[in-house]
């Protein structure tokens, strides 16, 4: 089983950092290479341009990929299923056009010229829009070219929008919205592989939101400590090794990352003490 990954640019951390969380480590050295094994003898890894990937996944060069969802989308690859949102590389695909100029909305682009590094995209966009502007690729700075007369208007990426602003172009409407996603082709989803590493990704996205809390609680508290633990099924209680006689129990639990602050009060407020909240480093579900 091969997974094709970003081999650099904004992606190409993230990734091997979630492949290495996941349990998936990656041996002999990641850097400039084509291939890397993983702990895995049965999973390899190859190296290439995020745009690529999809292309690579559907061709064969590799099984699993892991790319934006607007490159799958622009590579037009049949015969491959997404199996997991990874939830970074977060971003929108908009249709940009000079700040205080003619372009406010699809409709004033009929005769006009759209530069972008997403043909396939831009003209699906378009079609489905009833309007017909010619389409330049581009294959970097695309917020350059309405400056320079090559294209009234341009569709490109933008997250905190800062390269807009400092290019002066403004969002004329929203084309599609994209994350990191986990592929695979088709004729290799029944591979027991395949369920493994989605379920080895998932695990670490599962537990990033949540925290694990531990508690002692007198015998006699444990109900008022039990109704005041939200979370996933009922907390694990445990006998404490009890030297002194205090008759206490041990609570174990795994709650949201944004209830914690609020639960240590009530648990406490309950008659829990040695309140400890670790992160997880994965949770399969
Ligand atoms: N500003 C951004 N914020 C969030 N995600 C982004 C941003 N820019 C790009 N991405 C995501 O990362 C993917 C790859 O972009 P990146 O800029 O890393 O590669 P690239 O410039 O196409 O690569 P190369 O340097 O190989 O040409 C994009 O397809 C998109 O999904
Ligand atoms: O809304 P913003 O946060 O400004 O992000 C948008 C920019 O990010 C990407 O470029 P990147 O930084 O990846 O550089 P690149 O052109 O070298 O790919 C994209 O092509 C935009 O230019
Ligand atoms: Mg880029």
């Amino acid at each position: 089983m091969r997974i094709a990954v970003p081999n650099k640019g904004r992606l190409h951390e993230p990734t091997i950092d979630l492949l290495e969380r996941a349990g998936l480590h990656l041996e002999n050295g990641a850097d400039r290479k084509l291939y890397a094994d993983t702990i895995d003898p049965d999973v390899s890894v190859l190296f290439a341009r995020a745009a690529d990937i999809p292309e690579y996944v559907a061709d064969g060069a590799a099984d699993m990929g892991i790319t934006g969802y607007d490159q799958v989308r622009e590579a037009r690859v049949d015969d491959v299923a997404e199996l997991l949102d990874l939830e970074f590389g977060t971003c929108r695909l908009v249709l940009a056009a000079p700040e205080d100029g003619d372009i406010v909305g699809v409709e004033d682009l009929t005769d006009g010229t759209v530069a972008t590094e997403f043909p396939n995209i831009t003209r699906e966009f378009f079609d489905d829009a009833g309007v017909d502007p010619d389409v330049v690729e581009v294959s970097g700075a695309t917020e350059l070219t309405p400056h320079v007369e090559m294209a009234d208007a341009i569709v490109d990426i933008t997250s905190t929008g800062t390269t807009l602003k400092m290019n002066r172009l403004a969002v004329v409407e929203e084309v599609l919205s994209s994350s990191v996603r986990l592929f695979a082709r088709e004729d290799v989803l029944e591979e027991p592989k395949v369920e493994e590493v989605r379920t080895a990704l998932a695990s670490v996205k599962q537990a990033e939101g949540k925290r694990y809390l531990m508690m002692n609680v007198p015998d006699d508290r444990l109900e008022d400590v039990q109704d005041v633990i939200p979370g996933m099924g009922g907390p694990t209680v445990m006998d404490i090794a009890d030297e002194n006689g205090d008759g206490k129990v041990a609570i174990h639990a795994v709650v949201d990352e944004r209830d914690v602050f609020e639960t240590i009060t009530e648990v406490k407020k309950a008659g829990a003490s040695d309140v400890l909240v670790t992160e997880i480093e994965r949770l399969v579900e």
